[in-house]
């Protein structure tokens, strides 16, 4: 289990966790919503120790983040930050193989170059194996980093926007992958999403997150309501159920008259207010 206990972590004048604790469980897909700049990158990164809490702890069972033990914590993880580019000379395959860093200072052996093959095959990019990967497009660099974090062999898999450059088809070749893997290894996953629809469908946990503040955690199910939505993003929503009986998010948009666009395509008063606020 990994437990986050009063978490507190400000960077320059932002609070960006406030008294935070919560648990996530094994073999469970943790899914943390909530507005741009909330924190919830910043979270990832705490919990990763890249950036170090004010105050509070972390554990994973009986191993606590520490800054003295930080090689043998990030052990622990597969991660997949936001926004990596791939601008190295190197093929798909080698790129993968980086995910077992620790055993490729030891040895490369077939049985690692057919695991690297076969995290490829199933998520149905084997054929990419020898191209350069600065030659990929963005959305096939996020699927062969995905597969790199697998490689990890992770107790603890974190993900920051895994499908923000990825096709319907490959969103849900990802996803479908990450659940099943998650649930037969026990690993801890937690992801952040953007997608309300895709995180109700997958996240077993949804942590919401505002201003540095989790808001509410619970199933989807149980906690995914438009009065939520309007508190967490200012944006009116209804809320059906899916084929699975699974939450679906509809937004609307505001009215013309509420957005108050001037006719001639100049930014109005009331737009303003909505970039600063951004
Ligand atoms: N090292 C840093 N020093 C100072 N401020 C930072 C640092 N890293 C991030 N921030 C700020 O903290 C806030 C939260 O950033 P973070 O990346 O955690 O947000 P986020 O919720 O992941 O946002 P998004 O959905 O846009 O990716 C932002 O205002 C960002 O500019």
């Amino acid at each position: 289990m990994l437990t986050v206990n009063q978490l507190n972590v400000t960077l320059d004048t932002l609070t960006l966790a406030k008294d935070m604790s919560f648990s996530l469980q094994p073999g469970k897909v943790n899914v943390i919503i909530g507005p741009n700049g909330t924190g919830k990158s910043t979270l990832l990164k705490t919990l990763f120790g890249d950036i170090k809490a004010q105050s509070g702890d972390i554990h994973f069972f009986d191993q606590t983040l520490t800054t003295k033990q930080l090689s043998a914590w990030r052990k622990l993880f597969g991660y997949m930050p936001q926004d990596i580019r791939l601008d190295i000379e190197l093929s798909v395959l080698e790129v993968v193989l980086l995910g077992q860093l620790d055993a490729l200072s030891l040895r490369l052996d077939d049985a690692l170059i057919e695991q690297a093959l076969s995290a490829l095959d199933k998520i149905g990019l084997l054929h990419l194996a020898n191209r350069s990967v600065n030659k990929l497009s963005g959305g096939q660099c996020q699927m062969i980093l995905f597969a790199q974090a697998l490689m990890r062999n992770p107790k603890i898999l974190m993900l920051d926007e895994p499908v923000s450059a990825l096709d319907l088809h490959f969103q849900h070749v990802l996803l479908d992958h990450l659940d099943e893997q998650t649930k037969q290894q026990g690993w801890v996953t937690l992801m952040v999403l953007h997608d309300l629809n895709l995180a109700a469908q997958y996240a077993d946990n949804l942590l919401v997150l505002k201003d540095g503040q989790l808001v509410k955690s619970g199933d989807p199910k149980d906690i995914l309501t438009p009065e939520l939505i309007k508190e967490v993003y200012g944006v009116q929503a209804e809320i059906s159920k899916d084929s699975h009986g699974l939450p679906f998010v509809r937004t609307i948009r505001r009215s013309r008259t509420e957005v108050n666009l001037s006719t001639d395509g100049k930014v109005t008063q009331l737009d303003k207010g909505i970039a600063n606020a951004i």
